[in-house]
């Protein structure tokens, strides 16, 4: 539902596919995030950083009802927004096949002849060859584990991807490809992402905008370019300081 405030300039509210107001976590006496409001554009990556304690997982979390909020969030159904974590090996049930775990995301409306048709498409949509639907878990690379749990994600056909962290387990060869995949879901499905990550490097490869959280409270917001080349806040600054491979990614772009 839009907010009866109407035009009152925050940019890309108009038609954002979700809009975010006031958005507050507690867990009992601790206030975790702090009045956060930000919206995401439909087919757009907005990028959520801080360091460790910030919020972050906080507000993925808040997001998809794993958290306890207050606010308002107006977006897609329960559905419509799916989260994939940082470890897959956790996310991941290690007695079930592959093919099994990615079935287990498909809407009920799927009938069982077309699951398994259904399963290859998505391995093939995160490239992966089908018969990896035979495997178990433990045969796979953290990265393949990584794109099964996005296949999983996908069979829901999300329209936003909350994405927590989803390359801080990996090797760092294998991080490109990852952040790859998810630039390449958003340009052939039009999916929009809130892509968490402590990785500067990391955010400025894959996301248009980028949200600084700080003691749950964002304390700047905008185009990535803008925030990374010429930071408005001085703990946004102290972020960078701390990351001494920007440039990791640029080779891939
Ligand atoms: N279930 C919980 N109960 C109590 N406190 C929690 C709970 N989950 C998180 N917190 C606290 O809330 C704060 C924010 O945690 P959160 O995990 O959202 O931060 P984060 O920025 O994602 O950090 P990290 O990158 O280390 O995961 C931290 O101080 C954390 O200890």
């Amino acid at each position: 539902m839009k907010g009866a405030e109407g035009a009152e300039g925050a940019s890309g509210a108009e038609g954002a596919l979700l809009e975010v107001r006031g958005l507050n976590v507690r867990y009992g006496g601790f206030h975790a995030v702090r009045d956060v409001s930000f919206t995401i554009g439909e087919g757009e990556i907005l990028g959520l950083v801080g360091e460790s304690g910030s919020g972050k997982s906080s507000v993925a979390r808040a997001l998809t009802g794993l958290a306890p909020r207050t606010g308002t969030v107006a977006g897609p159904g329960p559905r419509g927004v799916q989260l994939v974590f940082q470890d897959p090996y956790a996310s991941l049930d290690p007695r079930m096949r592959v093919g099994r775990s990615v079935a287990e995301g498909l809407p009920r409306g799927v009938g069982r002849r077309e699951r398994p048709a259904e399963v290859a498409r998505l391995l093939e949509l995160v490239r992966l060859d089908p018969e990896t639907a035979r495997r178990y878990p433990r045969e796979l690379s953290g990265g393949q584990r990584q794109r099964v749990a996005v296949a999983r994600a996908l069979g829901a056909r999300p329209r936003l991807l909350i994405a927590d962290e989803v390359t801080s387990a990996l090797d760092v060869s294998v991080q490109g490809a990852i952040l790859n995949l998810v630039r390449e879901l958003r340009a052939e499905l039009g999916l929009a992402v809130l892509f968490v990550s402590h990785d500067l490097a990391v955010v400025r490869y894959v996301c248009d905008r980028i949200a600084v959280l700080r003691e749950g409270r964002i304390v700047e917001e905008g185009p990535v370019g803008r925030v990374i080349e010429n930071p408005a806040d001085d703990y946004t600054k102290s972020l960078l300081e701390a990351v001494p491979r920007l440039r990791l990614f640029e080779h891939l772009c």
